[in-house]
């Protein structure tokens, strides 16, 4: 089991309940497809999952530890085998693009080479290639604050990328990329799932790129699982009543073509670009 959140409830600082009697397991290597409507809980509920908020209720399990049992330094080396995409990745705003990405592995190196990478990038072949797979490896020592939204979200992705977690967790990690981009971005996420067997959880608005890349889809409302159903058994009336008062689904997702492997589909840059 790769995960497993049994009954799980949170109640933020300020009052607002963001997840109730919430449970959810997946095996090691699942992907599965959070959606929504905004204020669902998915943001909540990924970092219950990427041991980042503790619940209130329930108990959670991550890679066959229990988070909220650990002392320091093992939470400490959980947290470095989940790999987070941010929606807008929290990267200091002078980093290089090269040192951002590197970032991705600092949890698991000692601190000795942590720090002599902040200043002198080591492995500057690892980080352009993850780069390369999001179409960004042209901008390695660009300065972050000199990116779009839409460019630092893809090197919040090569940064997982280059991590390579063993499991994989990513708050709607398309949303500031164009159609093509977004697709193209997500085969590359599932194809690094696949290759390195890593469990992958995502939460999407788009319900087609959902439909799309992931074969399990879990619907949450309320803080709430409404339903957790392979992609090909998601109607269109369950989507319609998951985003009832927000006039139906946001995507044309129902009518989705059959999920591609990664691993049949053209990647967007070599995977073996130097
Ligand atoms: N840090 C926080 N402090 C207080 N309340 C919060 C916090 N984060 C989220 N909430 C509240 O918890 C509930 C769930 O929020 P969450 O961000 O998990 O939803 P979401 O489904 O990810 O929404 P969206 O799709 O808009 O990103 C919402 O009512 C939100 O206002």
């Amino acid at each position: 089991m790769s995960f497993s959140l049994d009954a799980v409830g949170l109640v933020h600082p300020n009052g607002q309940r963001a997840l109730q009697g919430v449970s959810l397991a997946a095996h090691d290597g699942e992907r599965l497809a959070i959606i929504g409507p905004s204020g669902a809980g998915k943001t909540t509920l990924l970092r219950v999952l990427g041991a980042a908020l503790r619940p209130g209720e329930g108990s959670v399990q991550a890679l066959g530890e229990s988070p909220w049992k650990l002392s320091a330094a093992p939470l400490r080396r959980l947290r470095a085998r989940i790999g987070t995409v941010h929606q807008a990745p929290p990267i200091a705003p002078r980093l290089r693009v090269v040192t951002a990405v590197l970032a991705g592995r600092l949890g698991s190196w000692t601190t000795a080479r942590a720090l002599t990478s902040l200043l002198h990038p080591s492995d500057i072949a690892g980080a352009h290639e993850a780069l390369g797979r999001v179409a960004m490896e042209d901008r390695l020592f660009d300065r972050c604050d000199r990116l779009s939204g839409g460019q630092l979200q893809r090197v919040g992705i090569a940064r997982a990328l280059y991590q390579r977690p063993a499991l994989l967790l990513a708050d709607e990690p398309v949303s500031a990329l164009d159609p093509t981009l977004a697709d193209s971005t997500l085969r590359e996420l599932v194809a690094q799932s696949e290759s390195t067997g890593a469990t992958f959880v995502a939460s999407l608005h788009a319900v087609d790129l959902a439909l799309r890349w992931f074969p399990r889809i879990v619907g949450m409302r309320d803080g709430s699982v409404m339903f957790d159903r392979p992609a090909d058994q998601v109607t269109p009336a369950m989507l319609v009543a998951l985003y009832a008062s927000e006039g139906g689904p946001p995507a044309q997702g129902i009518a989705a073509p059959p999920a591609p492997q990664a691993s049949d589909a053209p990647p967007l840059r070599r995977p073996d670009c130097p």
